[in-house]
């Protein structure tokens, strides 16, 4: 099963980036082919047909919704930190477990009507994919569901993300 796979192939690492936080290192799948490979191609099948478009969060995000978006045949749509996208951006700013940032969309790279799967490794405070919802809507896309390999259930991020479809395969 996939949730295995993903528990089995993750580092955790105690005290990063800065004391009392316990960083959940999702780099162990990324370097196992096989499991990676099984990880990405569950999601695939779950949303096939229901999406029209995958977007991923920098930077963690990106490993996963790309190689998805290929295995589905959609577009995918990167959400960048501030200041990397040379286009016409939308941007958000949000609080994280630790500081805070600033997040952007190329505005010309969704258009209304799409139906969006948004991607990332980690839901902790929900932060990060909240601005990144809100991001998509104002695109007037659709967040059509939000699936992230793991859960921090502790930090509560669902609670920010209440009014969308949230998917996390493995909750710790
Ligand atoms: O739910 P939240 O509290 O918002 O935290 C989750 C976010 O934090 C991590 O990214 P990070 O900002 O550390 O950047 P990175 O992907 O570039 O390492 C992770 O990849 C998520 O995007
Ligand atoms: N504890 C954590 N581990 C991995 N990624 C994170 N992003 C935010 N908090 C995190």
């Amino acid at each position: 099963m996939v949730k295995e796979l993903i528990l089995e192939h993750t580092r955790d690492v105690a005290d990063f980036p800065e004391p009392g936080v316990q960083f959940k290192d999702l780099t162990p799948l990324f370097a196992a082919p096989e499991a990676f490979r099984s990880v990405v191609s569950d999601i695939g099948s779950r949303y096939r047909g229901t999406v029209d478009v995958v977007v991923g969060i920098e930077a963690r995000g990106f490993i996963l919704a790309a190689p998805v978006a290929m295995a589905m045949d959609l577009p995918f749509v990167p959400v960048r930190k501030a200041g990397k996208l040379p286009g016409p951006t939308l941007r958000q700013e949000y609080s994280l477990e630790y500081g805070t940032a600033t997040i952007e969309v190329h505005s010309d790279s969704l258009r209304a009507g799409q139906r969006v799967l948004l991607l990332d490794d980690v839901l902790a405070t929900g932060g990060t994919a909240a601005a990144a919802a809100s991001l998509i809507q104002r695109t007037g896309a659709k967040v059509a569901a939000i699936e992230m390999l793991m859960e921090l259930g502790f930090l509560d991020g669902r609670a920010k993300l209440a009014e969308y479809d949230v998917n996390c395969l493995v909750l710790v």
